[in-house]
């Protein structure tokens, strides 16, 4: 369980607060998207749950342990694949080596069906790789260390439409019950079917932090002729009419969730306080 009670956090010489008295708690074994507009705090977000910045008030815990102090138990548990980064001038065999002895639950046959999912060799140079080559070999190395919480920042950024598709592959292939996943994007189309929980932050609010069943069991996401726009909770011109979140009737048919439409339905204000119902 990370759990984030009240925290205030502004960057060293900054006088802007990107949370204040900001709380949120993620259950465990569950892949969550956090979205949220640019700069509201995402990114922040994961290197405090990281241990890797320090809130000025509040507390952040890893299943009750302060992630700050970033104890081994807890390092060998978490993996974070940021969104920029530079790899070491060295071979992934030496990087393996080199870096798999942290992490117990290591798997080099992960490794390898991570990386023939993703189509790339294993007799690789890390400086020799294009960002997207790169962004996959990090990502195959997260699914392989085992860890019980990945986070992951941006992880669609640089890839091509088919290493897209190949990302959700991955992904869903080794996410197993007791694993947490934790994607910040705004890159919504490329995560949607991925996820299972929604969380969506604004500057200091949580403004939906629902599973995607209790969305789509509430709402349907279809288009709408104009005339019926009261009906709606949320509306955005559409060809053919209003793409429309609307309240699901009791005996209509469930639809897929429209994350985009949702995004925007939750940062204009449009969804009720009250949703979703205490879970
Ligand atoms: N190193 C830094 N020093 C000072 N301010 C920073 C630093 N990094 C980020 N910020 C500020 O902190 C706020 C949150 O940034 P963060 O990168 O966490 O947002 P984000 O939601 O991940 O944004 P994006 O969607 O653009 O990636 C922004 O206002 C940003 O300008």
């Amino acid at each position: 369980m990370i759990s984030i009670q009240n925290i205030t956090y502004n960057y060293p010489g900054s006088k802007h607060l990107v949370f204040k008295d900001f709380s949120l708690n993620l259950a465990p074994g569950r892949i969550y998207g956090l979205l949220g507009k640019n700069g509201t705090g995402k990114s922040t977000l994961l290197y405090l749950v990281c241990g890797l910045l320090r809130q000025r008030k509040g507390t952040v815990t890893l299943n009750g342990e302060p992630c700050a102090l970033r104890k081994p138990d807890m390092l060998q548990d978490i993996y974070l694949v940021p969104e920029e980064y530079d790899l070491p001038n060295v071979s992934l065999k030496d990087y393996v080596r080199s870096n798999s002895v942290f992490y117990p639950h290591f798997s080099e046959a992960t490794l390898n069906s991570c990386l023939a999912d993703f189509e790339l060799p294993t007799d690789i140079h890390l400086k020799s790789l294009s960002m997207g080559q790169k962004k996959k070999v990090f990502m195959s190395f997260a699914m392989a260390t085992g860890c019980s919480y990945i986070f992951m920042d941006e992880p669609t950024n640089g890839l091509d439409i088919p290493s897209k598709s190949l990302f959700r592959k991955v992904v869903a292939r080794h996410m197993t019950d007791d694993r947490t996943l934790i994607v910040a994007t705004h890159q919504v189309h490329d995560v949607e079917s991925l996820l299972d929980h929604i969380v969506i932050i604004d500057q200091s609010h949580v403004l939906l932090n629902s599973s995607v069943s209790a969305i789509t069991e509430a709402y349907v996401f279809r288009t709408i002729a104009e005339s019926e726009a009261a009906q709606a909770v949320y509306t955005e011109p559409c060809a053919g009419g209003l793409s429309a979140m609307v309240h699901r009737k009791a005996d209509e048919e469930e639809t897929q969730l429209n994350l985009e439409l949702l995004f925007d339905a939750a940062v204009s204000g449009s969804l009720p306080r009250t949703f979703p119902p205490a879970q």
